[in-house]
C-alpha cells in the first residue's frame, strides 16, 4: 500500500523552504512602457555554479493524478526555474535533505499564471505537466558535469488532488 500525499496549491510561503513561486502578486516593484507595464522586478534567486545560466524549452509527456511518484532529483550545482508556456494546472513535487536523501515530499497544484523555479540543491520531483501541451521554457545551468543527483524511493508514494485553497 503506497503512502499517500494529498496535493496543496501552491503558495510562495509553503514553497519558500524550496525556491520561487513566480507570479503577479501585489503591486508591481516598478511601473514602465509608459505606466502600460509593471515590473515585478528580479522575484527568482538564479545560482549556476561553475557555468552560465540558458534558456531550453521542455516538451514533457502528460501525467494523471493520481500520480506514482517514485524518483527525487536535485541539482547540486544550479537552480532550475520552469515557465509554463500553457495556461494548464500542473504537479510540483518537492521535498527536504534528509541526511543527503530525500526526506517526507510535498505536492502542489501549480496554476495558471504561475512558475517555480527550485533553489539549487531541492530535491524535486521531474517535470509533470497534467495537459497536454507540456511545453516549458526552463532556466537552468548549463556548464560541465551532470548536475544532477537521483534518488529512487524504496516505497512511492501515491499523489493524489487534495483540498482547495483554504479560507
Ligand atoms: N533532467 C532534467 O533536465 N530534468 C529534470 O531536472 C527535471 O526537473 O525535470
Ligand atoms: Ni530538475
Amino acid at each position: 500500500m503506497s503512502r499517500v500525499i494529498r496535493t496543496a496549491p501552491l503558495s510562495a510561503t509553503a514553497f519558500a523552504p524550496f525556491g520561487d513561486v513566480l507570479e503577479v502578486a501585489g503591486a508591481p516593484d516598478k511601473l514602465i512602457n509608459a505606466g502600460l507595464c509593471g515590473r515585478y522586478h528580479d522575484r527568482a534567486r538564479l545560482d549556476f555554479a561553475d557555468g552560465r545560466a540558458g534558456i531550453s524549452i521542455f516538451d514533457a509527456v502528460p501525467r494523471a493524478l493520481p500520480y506514482t511518484l517514485d524518483l527525487l532529483e536535485r541539482h547540486p550545482d544550479g537552480s532550475q526555474c520552469f515557465v509554463p508556456m500553457h495556461g494548464n494546472d500542473w504537479l510540483v513535487t518537492v521535498a527536504p535533505d534528509a541526511g543527503g536523501a530525500p526526506g517526507t515530499p510535498l505536492a502542489f497544484i501549480v496554476g495558471a499564471g504561475q512558475a517555480v523555479n527550485f533553489h539549487r540543491g531541492t530535491w524535486h520531483g521531474v517535470l509533470t505537466p497534467l495537459h497536454a501541451p507540456g511545453l516549458f521554457a526552463v532556466i537552468d545551468r548549463i556548464g560541465d558535469g551532470a548536475n544532477l543527483q537521483e534518488h529512487r524511493l524504496e516505497a512511492p508514494y501515491r499523489i493524489e488532488l487534495g483540498g482547495a485553497a483554504g479560507p
